[in-house]
């Protein structure tokens, strides 16, 4: 009998692949195999035949040899039922799914040590201007030739002969020395009696072994980080291990330090800044069972975790969970998935819950613990509206006068501020106030955005950028470009006009780009470096700053421009996420939130501290609209860089819609981004009730269509954005 194996190969386009397995190789469901493709190998996985029943059977003589099995664990049978169900439900391709799981190749090959290089600080017999740059941006840094050409902006070329000449040198990594282990006992706190009884609910959830997903529902302050700490610790006794979801690497520094104070050694990091060495050895560790906590984005949740005990989801209201290329998929439904697969618990830690995951807790499906107030007496901010309309800032302002006072105020007692504006840059559209020429990206629909620190002018969409010019292209004239509504720059300006004598810093993914200046950032606010801080939305949650006393929201009718259907809700959390930042220490903290719309249900809501008021009214809303929880969406997004192809395949769809009770398709329309980096793009949403089997009705609907390989039709289940 000869022994056949059916491989799900890294290859998006193809579905598996049956292959011989040789004599003398042995192979299970889940084995790591590198597999012939036509005159290419391929890294696959062994899979269950019933997982893909349809697979067309090619005869025995037809078969080709798989070419070895790769020196690593083999995929646990649970990540196979969670990749599987992934693929299912955002309607991917399973090896886009496996890809996420094997994410490091360096991690399967064999090698156990790489060559890295670094400066010897000797100085090149020939300084070129690239040398010199590659010198520079490299500094002390470390890394492969490869990285080390992307970090200093040249050709390997350029690296190998500074090699050559011994300006670096090759030092020997080994890829693989162990983490260590994590001390549940090294420093444990004294908690509050809220806490404990929090905490010892989920320590005895972990204990017990079994799926049990949890909302972890805390005011801002209230210690939800040093209570799930407490369920890690349970885990790590129990030794199996943990992964902790955070949703930017921006918050990974602060979290790093804490997890270090409370265990005695930081936990296994991953992040898509990872050195390629690194990255191996993290994924080797995982996938061992050896990495104990694993702290990542998104993309740690796929990894081959054999022993999983708990997951976290921190911040879990934050829709950077949701991603949204690729494989469209939230990672905090399939956070909860995976802990119902794999048989732990899942605690999903806000203090403002996504209304999907308060609903979820309604039905009787999550267990609910609040934390009311906060740890050690601080008390909540108060917060007051100041209406733009009555009480405008001056002309070409954007602080109004309520909130310079209060200001005034923080400052003279020595007191830190947060001013709060969710708009990277300077501002957000530049025109020539002599012909009107707006600056617009040529890859997107969308205004090129200035940056006066930097001097260009970027693209948010697809980063385009190009240095600020000083005269119009279109007439030509000199300094005539005006800048048209505020950035976080531009606040940071007028700060500096109304303080001089203030410290600032601006807080954004521009200036806070790695996690080596986040941690600055950090230690200069902690050491009371910084009087006023100017933020977007990467400030407003996770920092814990003890003398930070007032906060200012700039602008909290921004956030409801769009009118997405999580709009109101998502202005919400940004505003009480913020707000949570004031006051977290013995002083009291004071928020201000300027609107031109005081009465709308957010603001008011918000200035009465009436949390369940406004989850109330916005649940009522979603119920009556059928809008999620209650009823579905998913989005077809058609795509292409040829114009016609794109409308043509998105009437092609939208034709050929299926009739299904329950169930209504919208579109196909223009996008409102019409054009994203270069690709023309249509959308069709498609509305159904809870009943409809949306997924299998999509899968039939398009299975059956065709088009041409330049255009894309992505799928988007529950989806986030609407652009
Ligand atoms: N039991 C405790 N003992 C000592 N310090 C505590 C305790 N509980 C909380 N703290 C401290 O109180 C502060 C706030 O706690 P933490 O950051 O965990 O709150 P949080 O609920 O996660 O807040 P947010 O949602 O605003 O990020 C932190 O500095 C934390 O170390
Ligand atoms: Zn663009």
């Amino acid at each position: 009998m000869s022994s056949r194996a059916r491989v799900l190969i890294l290859n998006a386009a193809l579905g598996p692949l049956d292959y011989r397995v040789p004599h003398g190789m042995t192979v299970q469901p889940g084995s790591i195999v590198v597999a012939p493709l036509g005159p290419r190998q391929l890294v696959g996985v062994v899979w269950e035949e019933e997982s893909f029943p349809d697979v067309e059977t090619v005869g025995d003589n037809r078969l080709r040899n798989l070419v070895e099995v790769v020196d690593a664990p083999p995929l646990p049978e649970p990540l196979r039922r969670l990749i599987e169900w992934t693929a299912d439900y955002y309607l991917a391709p399973p090896a886009a799914v496996l890809r996420m799981a094997l994410s490091s190749m360096a991690a399967l090959e064999g090698a156990r040590t790489v060559i890295e290089y670094r400066a010897t600080g000797a100085a090149p017999d020939r300084m070129t201007e690239q040398r010199a740059q590659a010198l520079e941006r490299i500094g002390e840094r470390q890394g492969l030739i490869r990285e080390l050409a992307m970090i200093g902006g040249v050709s390997d070329a350029v690296i190998r002969g500074l090699i050559k000449q011994d300006i670096f040198e090759a030092v020997e990594v080994s890829v693989d020395t162990p983490f260590p282990m994590p001390d549940p006992g090294h420093a444990q706190p004294i908690l509050s009696e809220a806490q404990t009884s929090a905490a010892t609910t989920m320590a005895d959830a972990v204990r017990a072994h079994d799926f049990a997903p949890f909302l972890l529902d805390g005011v801002t302050g209230s210690g939800k980080t040093e209570v799930y700490f407490e369920a890690i610790a349970a885990a790590i006794r129990a030794d199996r291990q943990v992964l902790v979801l955070l949703p930017e690497i921006a918050l990974t520094e602060p979290f790093l330090e804490r997890f270090e104070k409370r265990f005695g050694t930081v936990p296994v990091n991953w992040h898509s800044g990872l050195r390629q060495s690194e990255r191996r050895r993290a994924w080797r560790a995982i996938a061992t069972g050896q990495a104990q906590v694993v702290v990542g984005a998104r993309s740690a949740l796929f990894l081959p975790y054999p022993n999983l005990g708990l997951i976290v989801v921190d911040e879990a209201h934050e829709a950077s969970f949701k991603q949204e290329d690729g494989v469209h998929y939230h990672a905090r439904d399939v956070a909860v998935m995976r802990g119902l697969i794999e048989k732990f618990p899942v605690v999903l830690a806000s203090a403002t819950p996504a209304i999907e995951t308060r609903h979820q807790v309604e039905l009787g499906r999550y267990a609910e613990i609040k934390l009311p107030s906060r740890y050690g007496g601080a008390e909540m901010p108060t917060i007051e509206g100041i209406n733009l309309l009555t009480d405008p800032p001056e002309r070409g302002r954007w602080i109004a006068p309520p909130l310079v006072k209060a200001i005034d105020e923080v400052m003279a007692k020595g007191e830190q501020s947060l001013l709060f504006l969710n708009r990277r840059g300077y501002a957000p559209l530049t025109l020539c106030r002599h012909c009107g020429y707006r600056f617009q990206c040529p890859n997107c629909t969308a205004w090129m955005v200035e940056h006066r620190l930097t001097h260009r002018l970027a693209c948010h969409h697809c980063g385009h950028v190009v240095p600020a010019p000083r005269r119009c292209p279109e007439c030509k004239e000199e300094d005539s470009l005006v800048a048209c509504g505020p950035g976080v720059e531009r606040i940071a300006d007028e700060v500096k006009a109304l303080w001089p004598q203030a410290r600032t810093a601006i807080a954004t993914s521009d200036t806070l780009s790695s996690p080596a200046r986040a941690a600055d950032f950090v230690k200069s606010v902690e050491a009371g470096d910084i009087d006023i801080i100017v933020g977007t939305q990467l400030v407003t949650k996770g920092y814990h700053f003890p003398n930070l006393t007032l906060v200012g929201v700039i602008d909290a009718d921004l956030g409801l421009e769009g009118g997405d259907l999580r709009a109101a809700e998502r202005t919400f959390q940004q505003i009480v996420q913020v707000a949570g930042r004031a006051g977290r220490g013995e002083k009291p903290g004071k928020v201000f939130i300027q609107t031109r719309m005081p009465t709308s249900e957010v603001i008011e809501s918000l200035i009465e501290g009436d949390t369940e008021r406004f989850y109330a009214v916005e649940t009522e809303n979603r119920r009556r609209a059928n809008a999620p929880p209650f009823g579905r969406f998913a989005a077809i997004i058609i795509s292409s860089e040829n114009a016609d192809e794109a409308a043509q395949t998105a009437r092609l769809i939208g034709k050929s819609a299926p009739v299904i009770e329950g169930m209504r398709v919208y579109g196909p329309a223009p996008a409102p981004l019409s054009v994203l980096r270069g690709r023309h793009r249509h959308r069709l949403l498609i509305h159904a009730t809870r009943a409809v089997d949306i997924q299998a009705a999509i899968r039939e609907w398009l299975g059956n269509l065709a088009w041409k390989s330049g255009t894309r039709v992505a799928v988007d289940v529950d989806p986030y954005s609407f652009m």
